[in-house]
């Protein structure tokens, strides 16, 4: 079973234009510096303008962050040292302009749209008022919106059983790709995707496991902050979950709708969607961490090409995300040990995409500045 509208998204998936990364190539050979000087930003230019059809591709601004929220229900296995109600708190936080996301967004002039795609806490009462609009069409930079996207509040434990039924996961993933939608046609030329889950980093680790075929323990980490003791619990927890899934779908192993059901979390869900999005609109995503990178292996399983449109913002401290990339084939822009999540790694690494197209745009070239070029 696949929904129309997911089959839609993915036959609208497209890979970057070869014509225009081949002018983009083409141009930075003949920009005013030894070719490769600019590093990762000459190929993020590059990426761009293959994703847009032209070159120089358009500014990658103003840039729209969405934070999609939810919680584990492997939480009660004592992955996290954090209690449940912190997703709550922090969407609070996050509606009220003082979590770290808030801060580099107003730095970056980026809207925030915060999605509550399973918490568990009620929301309503931390809510400010006026914060809760009904989609993503009105997000306006000017301060921090809530849209209800609730498939279910809460996963369920993915140790024992699926975290969601296969119809949630793809309510999860439509929702996230009409989210992107009207970002897209509400002018921003540039999505962000972040997360807020507590226990998150455990199905994060899953996921990323079985997409990649990698052992638990290479890709599972500390996520906000666990011992020695807890950690290795928190590998058996996922090796336990993996296991499941494997004698469980079996005669689907493969399918990443059942993948992501199975053993992932209302948000991977959700990201998963927004991602598939954002390449079918043919607008860059900046990914954040590692629940970002677990998701957009989600993505690139059902539709290879989203990586065409998939920027790395950074590489988190979390060990499975340096995995998940390598995978995906993409270039982290910064690597400053952050593991915070929210879309905070994403947004820092904004200033740098931009850059990266005003360089392809703006500089001179060897010919029209009169500089000689190299001589062998
Ligand atoms: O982005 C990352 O790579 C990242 C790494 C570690 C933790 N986090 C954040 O921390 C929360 C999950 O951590 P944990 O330990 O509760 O699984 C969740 O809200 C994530 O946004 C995020
Ligand atoms: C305080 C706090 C803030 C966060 N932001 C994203 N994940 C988080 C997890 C915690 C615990």
């Amino acid at each position: 079973m696949t929904d129309d509208r997911l089959a839609a998204t993915l036959d609208a998936i497209r890979p970057a234009d070869q014509a225009a990364l081949d002018a983009a190539r083409d141009r930075q050979a003949r920009l005013t510096k030894p070719l490769g000087a600019l590093g990762v930003l000459e190929e993020v230019s590059v990426r761009l303008s293959g994703l847009a059809g032209t070159c120089p591709p358009p500014d990658p601004s103003p840039a729209a962050v969405a934070v999609f929220a939810a919680d584990h229900g492997v939480h009660a296995q004592g992955v996290s040292p954090w209690p449940q109600e912190v997703t709550a708190q922090m969407v609070a936080n996050f509606l009220a302009g003082g979590a770290a996301v808030n801060v580099l967004a107003r730095q970056t002039g980026s809207a925030v749209v915060v999605v509550d795609a399973g918490v568990v806490t009620p929301l309503d009462a931390m809510v400010p008022e006026g914060a809760r609009v009904p989609d993503a069409s009105t997000v306006e930079p000017d301060r921090p919106r809530l849209i209800d996207r609730v498939v279910r509040r809460g996963s369920d434990d993915i140790s024992v059983r699926p975290a969601m039924t296969r119809e949630q996961a793809v309510r999860g993933l439509l929702n996230g790709i009409e989210i992107a939608g009207q970002l897209a046609a509400s002018g921003y030329r540039c999505l962000v995707a972040g997360d807020m889950g507590i226990a998150n980093t455990t199905a994060s680790a899953a996921l990323i496991a079985a997409f990649t075929g990698t052992d638990p323990a290479e890709v599972t980490g500390r996520g906000t902050g666990i011992d020695d003791e807890a950690h290795r619990h928190k590998v058996g927890v996922v090796r336990v979950a993996l296991a499941r899934r494997t004698a469980e779908n079996d005669t689907h192993p493969q399918d990443p709708i059942d993948i992501l059901a199975s053993i992932g979390g209302l948000e991977h869900a959700q990201i998963a969607g927004f991602v598939l999005g954002a390449a079918a609109h043919r607008v860059p995503i900046v990914l954040d961490g590692v629940i970002a990178g677990a998701s957009a292996l989600v993505a690139a399983a059902l539709s290879p090409a989203v990586v065409d449109a998939c920027l790395a913002g950074h590489r988190s401290a979390e060990p499975g995300h340096a995995v998940a990339l390598n995978h995906l084939g993409l270039t982290p822009l910064v690597d400053l040990e952050l593991r915070l999540g929210e879309g905070s790694g994403a947004v820092l690494a904004l200033p740098l995409v931009r850059s990266a197209v005003a360089v392809l745009s703006e500089m001179a070239t060897f010919d029209t500045a009169g500089v000689t070029e190299k001589s062998s």
